[in-house]
């Protein structure tokens, strides 16, 4: 289970200081699907940097099963993001030069590990890319290439995977196969799993939403609909289709 107990983060200092989270708790069951939703500068990708140890709070506690993340040294902290930690990204970011199934085990190789040879076959078939795992990013579509970076995410059997925006440079049905995706390798392997999105359909195929405003989570929403999303934050002031990047 991944705990966030009263986080704060503030940037810069003095007149400058903004406190970009002010006192987040919030427990996300193992095996669960959060989408965390807000208006620009709410918060989020603060959240996510601090909830995955990529960013430290500068009060409050995030622990992963027990373990508290500010209480590692930096090296034990990227050991966890590369063990426990799963990340997709809006981007992609995988590597032009090399073939599909070369980026799904790149972590690993880079951690010193020698995989079996058919463990990539074995995760792009998971995420639909059977038999396309010679080829190179530039010879697959946009909701393919997210395919290969999840697959990617998951080599490792993460206890959390986190996503940023990881639906936002794909077209309506390819986000949905996308987020489809999502919730069967959930009810395979039961990796918490934890979006940034500003879309509320996408929110929608969480389990529930958190609300940020301001740096606090001023709602949950279980069992999401879109509709209810947009209502949400509409009530924020935000237009979620004109905020839609
Ligand atoms: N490195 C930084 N230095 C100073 N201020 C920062 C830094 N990173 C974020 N902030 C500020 O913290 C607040 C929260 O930013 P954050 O990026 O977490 O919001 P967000 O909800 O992800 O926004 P968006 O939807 O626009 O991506 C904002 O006011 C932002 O300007």
């Amino acid at each position: 289970m991944l705990r966030l107990t009263e986080v704060c983060r503030v940037h810069g200092e003095g007149d400058t200081a903004v406190h970009a989270l002010r006192g987040v708790s919030h427990e996300f069951a193992a095996g669960s699907f959060t989408a965390i939703m807000g208006p620009s500068g709410s918060g989020k990708s603060t959240l996510l940097h601090c909830a995955s140890g990529l960013d430290t709070p500068t009060s409050g506690t995030v622990q992963l099963d027990g373990l508290e993340l500010s209480a590692l040294d930096e090296r034990a902290r990227t050991e966890l993001r590369r063990d426990r930690i799963g990340f997709v990204f809006q981007a992609f970011n995988l590597v032009a030069s090399l073939t599909a199934e070369q980026n799904v085990l790149l972590p690993l190789r880079l951690a010193g590990q020698r995989p079996p040879a058919t463990l990539a076959a074995e995760l792009l078939a998971e995420v639909g890319l059977g038999g396309l795992g010679q080829r190179r990013p530039g010879q697959l579509s946009g909701g393919q290439q997210q395919r290969v970076a999840i697959a990617r995410a998951l080599a490792a059997r993460p206890a959390v995977l986190f996503a940023d925006e990881p639906t936002g440079a794909l077209d309506t049905t390819t986000a949905r196969a996308v987020l489809d995706l999502f919730r069967a390798t959930i009810d395979t392997h039961r990796q918490t799993t934890v979006m940034v999105t500003h879309d509320p359909v996408a929110a929608s195929a969480a389990d529930r939403v958190l609300v940020l405003a301001d740096g606090r989570v001023v709602d949950v929403l279980t069992d999401p609909t879109p509709a209810l999303v947009a209502d949400r934050l509409a009530g924020l002031g935000v237009d979620p289709v004109g905020s839609e990047a």
